[in-house]
């Protein structure tokens, strides 16, 4: 039998969400871990969560009885201390502010675009070959931001939201019907903020049509539940989700390392005929997208209904008005 290696996940970031990937990681047995985070001060003491972090992570995997190395890196902003992300197989980027009650997810963008900026030309420099995930928020915006500064080809970079999204309309649906998750057929689309696009076109429980099961004004409000979903989790508690987040990103993180051509929702880059195709160029935004060894392979092409078309567009132009913002800013 050829030597097996197990293969490596970078997580930089570990705060709610990177912690959260890094534990289903584990639990899963699919990857070795290394998370990178700054070094936290509490009074006047400085602490290396990150190392904490990991150590308490890998004797968890004892405790369970699976065999994953945990290792946790001390970083600084300015971009020390990256060296151990040499060979990762996938780079999760889950570094930056999340936000609090009353923000929206833009409010975050020039915060969150010069600490993703450091830390994509690190990526850049010591895993070229990586497939890289984009969670920091606004999602799509820093997902293009991290495709321009690292220069990888546009599969290998791809950002995590639609699998987020999915995941809330379909607990939603589950709920409102009292059927199984496993019945329920539906894609959320679109930038990751309050203009995303469920497809209702394609959207089924168990072969029928939502259009069918609900009222338009039930599913006018499962609808914009999903599309809040996230601000719901804020006003809750005060910071952003990251159970759901982190089991979205192990979805795609197990779909690359097992090659599952898995299709799910993500935001990646649009050129060329899958530009022509969506009307929408220039742009990273959330498709559905065959997800394997490579990033993601193809772009699904849906014939989108004439409202839809209309909600595509207008969440695309929101997306880019973000883009056009950090490059007047010359921040990428
Ligand atoms: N795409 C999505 O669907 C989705 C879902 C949930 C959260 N998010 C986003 O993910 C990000 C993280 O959320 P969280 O809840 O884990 O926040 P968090 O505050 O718990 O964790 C963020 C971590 O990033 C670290 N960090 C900050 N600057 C850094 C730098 N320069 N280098 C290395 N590490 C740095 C912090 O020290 C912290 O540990 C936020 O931007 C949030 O909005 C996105
Ligand atoms: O809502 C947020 O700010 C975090 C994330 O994008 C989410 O949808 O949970």
């Amino acid at each position: 039998m050829a030597d097996y290696k197990r293969p490596t996940v970078s997580i930089v970031g570990a705060g709610n969400v990177g912690e959260h990937v890094a534990n289903l990681i584990a639990i899963k047995e699919l990857a070795n871990v290394r998370l990178f985070d700054l070094p936290k001060k509490l009074d006047d003491k400085t602490f290396e969560v990150v190392k904490g972090k990991a150590l308490d992570i890998k004797q968890m995997a004892a405790a369970i009885g699976v065999d994953v190395d945990i290792r946790g890196y001390n970083v600084t902003a300015d971009g020390q201390g990256y060296e151990p992300l040499k060979d990762s197989d996938i780079v999760v980027i889950t570094a930056g502010f999340p936000r609090r009650p009353g923000m929206s997810r833009d409010d975050l963008l020039t915060a969150n675009v010069n600490i993703i900026r450091v830390i994509a030309e690190r990526v850049a420099l010591y895993a070229p070959n990586a497939v890289v995930i984009v969670v920091s928020n606004p999602v799509d915006v820093l997902t293009y931001a991290a495709l321009k500064i690292t220069g990888f080809q546009k599969n290998k970079v791809i950002g995590m939201a639609g699998v987020l999204d999915t995941a809330r309309f379909k607990t939603f649906i589950s709920q409102e019907l009292k059927v199984s998750i496993s019945n329920i057929n539906c894609f959320v689309i679109g930038g990751h903020g309050d203009d995303m696009v469920p497809l209702l076109s394609v959207s089924n429980v168990g072969g029928t049509p939502l259009k069918e099961l609900f009222t338009k004004e039930k599913l006018e409000e499962l609808i914009n539940r999903t599309k809040f979903g996230g601000g719901e989790i804020v006003n809750l508690m005060g910071t952003s989700a990251y159970h759901a987040p982190g089991a979205s990103v192990v979805q795609m993180v197990e779909a690359i390392l097992k090659d599952k051509k898995a299709i799910m929702p993500c935001s990646v880059y649009l050129e060329g005929e899958d530009a022509r195709f969506y009307e929408a160029y220039d742009v990273c935004v959330g498709l559905p997208v065959k997800v394997g060894a490579h990033g993601w392979e193809e772009i699904i092409k849906i014939n989108l209904s004439e409202e839809e078309k209309q909600m595509w567009q207008k969440s695309v132009k929101s997306v880019k008005e973000g883009i056009e913002r950090i490059k007047e800013l010359k921040l990428i």
